[in-house]
């Protein structure tokens, strides 16, 4: 069963008034996917309104409806699909739902529904308790046909892209890891001291073992790797579980994509990094002595499990480094979520990341805006031989990036939530490593830009003698 909605449709059911139409528009919008609402599509196709097709009989308007959500399902680029509340009625269409999409039930409170739809004509939305049992009476096949739920615009996408989040859901793994296959648990040294005990209660006798890995960037070494390969014990049909910050995760990820050709495996980001960034959209890679994730696979996981009570426990020095990247997060949606209570802005950034990730799951273009002043961060951690904290790293390429789009409003933002100090770094050091950044084609480097907060552009092509200013800006001598 699909566990996301990567590569295939993303329909959202649910009853009358949920807002299946209205959110799925938005949905697909930040997805860049297609948008189909079948009613509106049963309406183009027949030239009559549902509301005349049902006066009609309701089963002529059910047998047209199996056939288009049969058409539009068939349909082989991914698009959002909102479904009529009735259309998941049909073994067939559940069937062909199961095949051909991944399907996020949108929840409603029965008050809220009908408020919405009252007055607005549906036909089976005339009298409020006729509508209300109706609800009651379809809930089972809603959670029959539901392979995610969700209450609002952000829940679909982290839906849609297998990301959990809730508080306390450490203790739930049992029902949140896929499957019912065994799992061997891939932990950060400091991280298995802390939060091992809970992972592996939770997962009762799923769990099989647990392999302790160097805490920080030493995780992502090809001999760290090599051993975790020959540790593993799970067949084809186990699971991964990586415990820890984005350096676990994108060990163990890799060692997942590899490991018998690939197994599953379940992301539990335990840093404010991993849990807003790393730990989501399957980029998965190990370190090699030339240079941070030369080699790696994109390995999207069966889920991520973000819990923010893991939190707690984090030193202030790693919170810092995730806060650089919430506040690129934040100004990249163009909304300040760096004001939220901390379990809010882990869900904001986390949806953000997620969208952006299936929107372009291999990095082939949109999902470059992520890297919003971190070719700037890149060479100035690698002329300062990776002791740079990256959340220092990032709130000086942040301060370049924004520079460049001449941006002051989020240059305040980056003052006053990162306070950005320059460094003592080698200038040529940190130039060269910036030319040889991935993201430097030919002579000028592209780099995203950043004028009006919501509005990023990447690709952008800016004069070399400005990169190089903004870069010197960042450095004291
Ligand atoms: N999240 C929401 N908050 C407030 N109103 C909403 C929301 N979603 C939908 N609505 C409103 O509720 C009504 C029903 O929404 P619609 O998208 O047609 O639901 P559905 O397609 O699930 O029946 C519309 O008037 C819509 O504007
Ligand atoms: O629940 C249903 O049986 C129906 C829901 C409607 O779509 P919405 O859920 O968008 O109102 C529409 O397909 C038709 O009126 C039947
Ligand atoms: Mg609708």
């Amino acid at each position: 069963m699909a566990a996301n909605a990567l590569g295939r449709h993303l329909a959202l059911a649910g009853f009358m008034g949920a807002g299946k139409t209205t959110l799925g528009e938005r949905v697909a919008q930040r997805l860049r996917r297609p948008f189909i609402d079948l009613d509106r599509e049963i309406e183009r196709r027949t030239g009559s309104t549902v509301a005349d097709l049902f006066a009609r009989g309701e089963s002529a308007f059910r047998a047209v409806e199996e056939e288009v959500a049969a058409d539009v399902l068939a349909a082989a680029e991914p698009a959002v699909v909102a479904l009529g509340g009735g259309a998941v009625l049909s073994e067939a269409t559940r069937r062909r739902l199961r095949e051909r999409a991944f399907t996020v039930l949108l929840e409603i409170e029965p008050d809220v529904a009908w408020q919405r739809v009252r007055d607005a004509g549906r036909p089976l939305a005339q009298r409020e308790e006729a509508f209300r049992a109706l609800l009651d009476e379809r809930q089972p096949v809603y959670d029959a046909a539901a392979q995610g739920r969700a209450r609002d615009l952000d829940g679909i996408v982290l839906a849609a892209a297998g990301v959990h989040v809730q508080i306390g859901a450490l203790d739930l793994l049992a029902e949140l890891v896929p499957g019912a296959a065994p799992v061997e648990i891939v932990a950060d040294a400091n991280v298995a001291g802390i939060h091992g005990v809970t992972a592996q209660l939770a997962l009762g006798d799923r769990d099989v073992a647990t392999h302790e890995v160097p805490p920080g960037e030493a995780a992502k070494a090809i001999a760290v790797l090599e051993r975790l390969w020959r540790a593993l014990r799970i067949g084809r049909d186990g699971t991964i579980l990586a415990l820890g910050g984005g350096c676990t995760t994108d060990l163990a990820g890799f060692a997942a994509a590899t490991y018998m050709r690939g197994v599953a495996w379940v992301a539990v980001p335990t840093t404010l990094v991993g849990q807003v960034d790393a730990a989501i959209g399957g980029k998965t890679a190990v370190d090699l002595p030339g240079g941070k994730n030369l080699v790696g696979a994109f390995h999207w996981p069966t889920r991520v499990v973000i819990d923010a009570g893991v939190l707690e426990t984090l030193p202030a020095a790693e919170r810092a480094n995730g806060m650089a990247e919430v506040v690129k997060t934040g100004l990249l949606a163009g909304e300040p979520f760096w004001e939220l209570p901390e379990h809010e802005l882990v869900r904001r950034c986390a949806a953000y990341k997620a969208a952006v990730c299936l929107a372009d799951p291999h990095d082939r273009g949109p999902r470059t805006v992520l890297n919003l002043g971190h070719t700037f961060a890149h060479a100035l951690e690698a002329a300062a031989g990776y002791e740079l904290p990256h959340g220092r790293a990032v709130a000086l390429g942040l301060v370049a990036a924004l520079r460049l789009s001449g941006n002051d409003e989020a240059l305040a933002v980056v003052s006053r939530e990162l306070a950005p100090e320059p460094v003592r770094v080698d200038r040529d050091a940190a130039w060269a490593a910036l030319a040889r950044d991935k993201k430097a084609r030919g002579r000028s480097p592209r780099l995203v830009l950043l004028e009006r907060s919501g509005e990023p552009r990447f690709g952008v092509e800016v004069p070399v003698a400005e990169v190089r200013a903004a870069l010197d800006d960042l450095i004291v001598d």
